[in-house]
């Protein structure tokens, strides 16, 4: 589902990714762990076409996703979603509104964007906050958004990159059963995060970035 092939990327002369050989089959949920600046959120960027490497290769889901076009990138997010710790939800929109937007550039008749957005909601608990702005919403419910919001394409990936890092310890644990629920229906889950808290709940493979580098993985059986 995805391949890097010896990836590597500099900013300003200083290497973010050396080397970086790594698979992700179809189906698994894995943990990208390391410290502040070690590569995480790089390595995510490129799976979604957001950053190129300076060296090596990127498949994600069969896609060259370096020999990409920046107008097929579109259609690489379609089946990539992606959750982030600051949320980027739109302030004015509902969180419907929200929710359909990855929907409305694709030409989808509205009411096939109501039931998917409607079941999107429904799978991560918060339809009942549907016509509500987000602002009004918890923090656990915002990012239960933006989790609706990453799976209203069905994605075949879903990308999140410190998602529990504005949660308190109850919450990530729900956004984490969420992350497993998701998973367990088929899609392939990759969480970048420091939280040790994360780890131990996830109780899976774990990929472990220092400075850039890979370092020998952890692998602990579902
Ligand atoms: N657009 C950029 N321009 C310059 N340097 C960058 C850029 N993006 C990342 N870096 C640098 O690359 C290195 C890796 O950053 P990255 O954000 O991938 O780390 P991270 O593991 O996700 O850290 P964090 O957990 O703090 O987000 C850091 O030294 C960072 O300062």
């Amino acid at each position: 589902m995805i391949e890097l092939i010896r990836v590597s990327k500099q900013y300003d002369r200083r290497p973010a990714l050396s080397n970086v050989t790594l698979e992700i089959e179809k189906g698994e949920f894995v943990l990208l762990m390391g410290a502040s600046g070690a590569g995480k959120s790089t390595l995510l960027r490129m799976l979604i076409g957001a950053e190129r490497p300076d060296d090596g290769q990127v498949f994600v889901y069969g896609k060259n996703v370096t020999a990409l076009k920046q107008g097929d990138i579109p259609y690489l997010r379609r089946k990539v979603g992606t959750v982030f710790q600051d949320f980027r939800l739109l302030a004015k929109k509902t969180v419907f509104d929200n929710v359909a937007l990855p929907l409305l550039v694709q030409g989808i008749s509205a009411q096939d964007i109501r039931r998917k957005v409607t079941e999107a909601l429904r799978a991560v608990g918060v339809e009942h906050k549907r016509d509500q702005l987000p602002m009004v919403l918890s923090t656990g419910e915002q990012q239960r958004v933006c989790i609706a919001r990453a799976i209203v394409n069905g994605p075949v990936v879903l990308l999140a990159d410190e998602p529990t890092g504005n949660l308190d310890p109850g919450l990530t644990a729900e956004i984490i059963e969420l992350f497993k629920l998701i998973n367990a229906r088929g899609t392939t889950v990759v969480v970048a995060t420091h939280d040790p808290q994360v780890m131990t709940q996830v109780n899976r493979r774990v990929i472990t970035l220092s400075h850039g580098t890979l370092t020998p993985e952890k692998w602990v059986p579902a």
